[in-house]
């Protein structure tokens, strides 16, 4: 039995790339295509045989799948679908089912996910049952879309038969020791309603790469019918390899067993993705946070992109037109849709979206034409390069909201893998949109409030709506994101032992009667009161968080946050920087909510995200307050942006917030003894920082905002 465990992006391309594999198998196949979020779901009998009994050891071959959307298809020897039962399929996509692990089969899983936890978990759950069962017939090939290193599977730590295989379609990506070798066309062809589907071949001469083909002998101990065909490819590939350093291969896919007509366009090479750059001039420098490590002090090239990208006929020149079947010369498509529906639009308008170009990642709204454009960098921002020891798998929730997407940057920055969990509530894919497709990143839509499962070393759990207006806006929603999001957080800090950071605030104290506020008090909060769906929350966030760590053990850290703002708040935040840097650009009259008198002290970005990581690095468990101390009246703040701005704006007062806190000033000392921490940024140079960002992004931002 070979199992394939194939992690990809989109179910087409998952379902495409499987049905091409049970060609070459030539046996009968079971192929499941799974979504990330049924991983949660995805059950084995995992325990050892003397833990459950004859009955349950029986039961040995069977994986039990809870599968909201699963899809089964089952192939017949020559590879054709078989027709599954309507029930059965509903079924299915239904309700929890088992499926026999019949030995005589393939059983190709495909998980349609940018995530590796789900495939690392079904290679572990596998590799136990054949350890467990003595199952000797079970060999894994894995392909991981994104990247797959050697070494680095659960299967192979049980020992299992493996195959290692990266495929970044359209190309095939060889890496070794982390680092890719070289990149080879992957061809999938497929011929209408014909014979011969498909194929897929790479180049097997770099040892750890083992094809289909090998693995089928591996599963059936037979020898494939297929050997020419992929020698035949092999060829065909190393000459391709000619080809691509031209800048030219050819790509056409297409689903097996349907009648769509074949695609076929040609695309321009791009280099394999990796620090630096080429293209992307390197204009600015970032300084490293501070860790334990004083190595860790490095300064880190950032590609820029300096060059403003053009509208969208200007920004893609490296896209080359498409050419009809491949031939060079053919008459070129350039338009596609229909005007009467107003669906007609420019092909190169199109191929950004598919192909990338040769601009940093960038996007632009064009007001006279009313469109949007979205570029992408081949360059990514240039990572620090550290040790497969060194670097740390780190799960960030809410990463792509502010405060996340800054710590996301860092982390990056800094080298490690950084996977962000976000629910884009109020986090925007924008705000990390520089990472996505980097080899050390990625991004998932999901809610914190359901289970997450995932191996990772370190959490960040910052997920949460924290402006008032947005946590009040749902303040159910917002109990349950702090309690149960925490909950499902601590569970899987304690499932993977990685060590857990949450990210409390300074309302936690409540309209506070000490002040400053030491973490030593214990807070005046209203727990029934507009405020107490956050307060409260956080609240419980704590004490769900030391309760883990004085029950199950769990390696904890809590921070305090006291206000915090910079580039990428959303304008319409609700919060008092944004509002005022808003109403000042628009020439609006600032708002103070009650008399202004009530103090609140402003920590730059920087500095939080500075005090973030060095908490997580540090060895101390109580929470401590990050806040910079610099104390202000809203009235004195407001006549400080006015001033900043240079606007002529009045400043208006509007009725005052319930339970609005009066006074809040962070009392740091801890931070500085434990953490060796203090803000560096003055109130006024994040604000300059912040005023140039909201003027940068205020046209586009203000047509969002309609
Ligand atoms: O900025 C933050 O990081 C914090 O923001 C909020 O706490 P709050 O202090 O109420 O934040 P704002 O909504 O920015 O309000 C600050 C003060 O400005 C006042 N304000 C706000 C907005 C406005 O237009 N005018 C105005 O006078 C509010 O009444 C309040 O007194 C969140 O509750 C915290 O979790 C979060 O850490």
């Amino acid at each position: 039995m070979v199992v394939f465990s194939i992690k990809v992006r989109g179910s087409q391309s998952a379902e495409e790339l499987v049905s091409v594999l049970a060609l070459y198998l030539k046996g009968p196949s079971n192929i499941i295509s799974l979504n990330a979020s049924q991983l949660e779901f995805l059950t084995s009998p995992v325990q050892s045989k003397k833990s459950m009994g004859k009955e349950r050891a029986d039961s040995n071959s069977a994986l039990k799948i809870r599968a909201s959307t699963a899809k089964i298809v089952e192939l017949d020897e020559n590879g054709e679908s078989l027709e599954i039962d309507d029930e059965v399929q509903e079924k299915a996509s239904t309700q929890d089912h088992e499926l026999k692990l019949d030995p005589s089969h393939y059983w190709i899983i495909a998980f349609n996910t940018t995530w590796s936890g789900p495939c690392r978990y079904f290679e572990a759950v596998m590799a136990r049952c054949s350890i467990n069962y003595e199952r000797k017939d079970v060999h894994f090939a894995k392909i991981d879309m994104d990247m797959f290193l050697e070494g680095d599977s659960i299967a192979e730590r049980f020992g299992i038969s493996l195959a290692a295989t990266t495929i970044d379609l359209p190309t095939l990506i060889l890496f070794k020791n982390g680092k890719p070798l070289k990149r080879l066309p992957l061809k999938l062809q497929t011929k209408v309603g014909g014979e011969v589907l498909g194929k897929v071949g790479w180049d097997r001469s770099e040892g750890s790469v083992v094809s289909a083909f090998e693995l089928a002998k591996l599963g059936t101990g037979k020898e494939s019918t297929h050997k020419e065909d992929i020698m035949e490819h092999h060829e065909a590939s190393v000459q391709s390899q000619t080809q691509e350093e031209e800048g030219l291969y050819s790509k056409t896919t297409s689903a097996m067993g349907t009648q769509s007509a074949p695609c076929v366009s040609t695309t321009p090479d791009t280099p394999v993705s990796t620090s630096g750059g080429e293209t992307a001039p390197s204009t600015a420098s970032e300084s490293a946070s501070e860790t334990d490590d004083p190595s860790s002090q490095a300064k880190y090239t950032k590609n820029v992109q300096e060059e403003e990208p053009g509208s969208a006929e200007g920004g893609t020149t490296a896209v080359p037109p498409p050419t009809l079947n491949g031939e060079p010369g053919s008459q070129l498509v350039n338009m596609v849709g229909d005007k009467s529906v107003r669906s007609d639009i420019s092909l190169r308008v199109l191929q950004q979206l598919y192909l990338p170009d040769q601009s940093n990642a960038y996007r632009k709204l064009n007001h006279e034409d009313m469109t949007l454009s979205y570029f992408h960098s081949p360059s990514f921002p240039a990572v620090r390069a550290i040790t497969n020891h060194e670097r740390k798998r780190i799960l960030v929730t809410g990463g792509a909201g502010f405060v996340g997407s800054h710590l996301v940057d860092r982390l990056m920055l800094m080298g490690h893998e950084v996977i962000v969990l976000d629910n884009f509530f109020t986090g925007n894919k924008r705000n990390v949109q520089h990472w996505m497709g980097h080899p050390h990143f990625e991004l998932i839509r999901h809610d914190v409030v359901d289970p997450f499962m995932i191996e990772v070393d370190q959490i960040y759990h910052l997920a949460c709506p924290a402006s008032p207006p947005h946590y009040q806006y749902n303040p159910i929603k917002t109990v349950k994101t702090s309690v149960m999001g925490t909950i499902n957080m601590l569970g899987l800090a304690k499932r993977t032992k990685a060590r857990f950071l949450l990210t409390s605030t300074s309302e936690v104290y409540g309209d506070p009667e000490e002040h400053p506020q030491k973490e030593t008090y214990w807070g005046h909060v209203n727990p029934i009161g507009p405020r107490a769906c956050y307060d409260e929350g956080k609240r419980v966030a704590e004490t769900l968080t030391y309760s883990y760590m004085h029950q199950d053990e769990v390696d904890v850290r809590v921070a305090r946050i006291f206000n915090t703002f910079g580039p990428r708040m959303n304008e319409n935040d609700g919060r008092v920087v944004s509002n005022f840097i808003m109403q000042a650009l628009r020439g609006d009259e600032l708002t103070i909510y009650g008399d202004g008198q009530q103090t609140r002290s402003f920590q730059y970005i920087h500095d939080l995200v500075d005090g973030l990581i060095l908490l997580m690095n540090k060895n101390y468990k109580d929470p401590v307050n990050l806040g910079n101390p610099e104390e202000y009246t809203i009235r004195e703040f407001a006549e400080m942006i006015r001033s900043e701005i240079n606007a002529n704006v009045d400043i208006m007062s509007l009725p005052p917030t319930e339970d609005d806190p009066q006074r809040r000033r962070p009392d740091i000392g801890r931070a500085k003894r434990h953490l060796g921490w203090a803000p560096k940024f003055s109130v006024h140079q994040g604000i300059r920082e912040t005023v140039q960002y909201f003027k940068n992004n205020k046209m586009e931002q203000s047509w969002y905002a309609t």
